[in-house]
């Protein structure tokens, strides 16, 4: 596990209640700085519930956050952080191209709109109103949303659902640079090749804890795939 000195985010025993239930149920887990950090989980387990909960949208009922050496939320470290959330109706009307220049506009030193734009292949749809683009689309627009402000910390929720194989392995070839230039990526998943593919760091919860972690080849030492070990360590949620 890293050090506190090298934890880009570090979560120490976080409990959430939500709707009497609890969600999150003294889940530990830190990402390094640098590193590309994967938590997966069943449908449920509270991977939405912690990224939530490390951007300061849903205060915890018991624990600590500590997102790039200061609480979450901290309006100060907000600027160096990047979410990318599950979904989005937030934009609807907006032209895509308008609301990246829009979102560009609010940081002192945000990445070349054009360049992203080019990189995630949406130069055909950035007149296209937001709602009217295809969920693989708007996908790729929340990830430049995401990462338009040039975080250091970049947190993103299930960033290739929806998308085809083209547009997930462009977005992949995105995340990989982001490492190689320093960025902390935390991304939920369900695609076990994609964990396999970038991940320096594996965490899998379930049911609002985590049951295990490790590296991909530490995880998969026995000979087991990734999903082998998913599949052993966590259990179908009750709805
Ligand atoms: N505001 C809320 N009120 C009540 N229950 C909630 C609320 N938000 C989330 N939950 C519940 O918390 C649990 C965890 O949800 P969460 O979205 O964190 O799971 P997840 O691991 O991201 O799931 P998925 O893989 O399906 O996206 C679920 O049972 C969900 O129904």
């Amino acid at each position: 596990m890293p050090t506190a000195d090298d934890a880009a985010l570090a979560v120490e025993d976080l409990r959430v209640v939500l709707g009497g239930r609890e969600v999150l149920a003294g889940l530990t887990l830190t990402a390094r700085r640098g590193a590309l950090t994967a938590v997966l989980g069943p449908n449920g387990a509270g991977k939405t519930t912690l990224v939530r909960c490390c951007t300061g949208l849903v205060r915890p009922g018991a624990g600590r956050v500590s997102v790039l050496g200061s609480p979450a939320g901290d309006r100060g470290t907000a600027a160096r952080v990047g979410l990318m959330p599950q979904s989005t109706g937030a934009w609807s009307g907006i032209r895509a191209g308008e609301l990246l220049r829009y979102l560009a506009g609010l940081h002192a030193t945000p990445q070349d709109v054009d360049a992203l734009v080019a990189e995630l292949g949406l130069g055909p749809v950035l007149r296209t109103p937001y709602r009217r683009l295809s969920g693989g689309q708007q996908q790729a627009v929340n990830l430049a949303a995401a990462l338009v402000g040039r975080p250091e910390l970049v947190f993103l929720d299930e960033p290739t659902a929806g998308m085809d194989p083209h547009a997930r392995r462009t977005t992949w070839r995105l995340l990989e640079r982001l490492r190689a230039a320093g960025v902390t990526v935390v991304l939920t998943t369900h695609a076990m090749e994609e964990a396999a593919a970038l991940a320096d760091q594996v965490f899998i919860l379930d049911r609002g804890h985590v049951a295990v972690a490790g590296t991909v080849p530490e995880l998969t030492s026995a000979g087991q795939s990734l999903e082998d070990v998913f599949l052993a360590h966590t259990t179908v949620q009750a709805g």
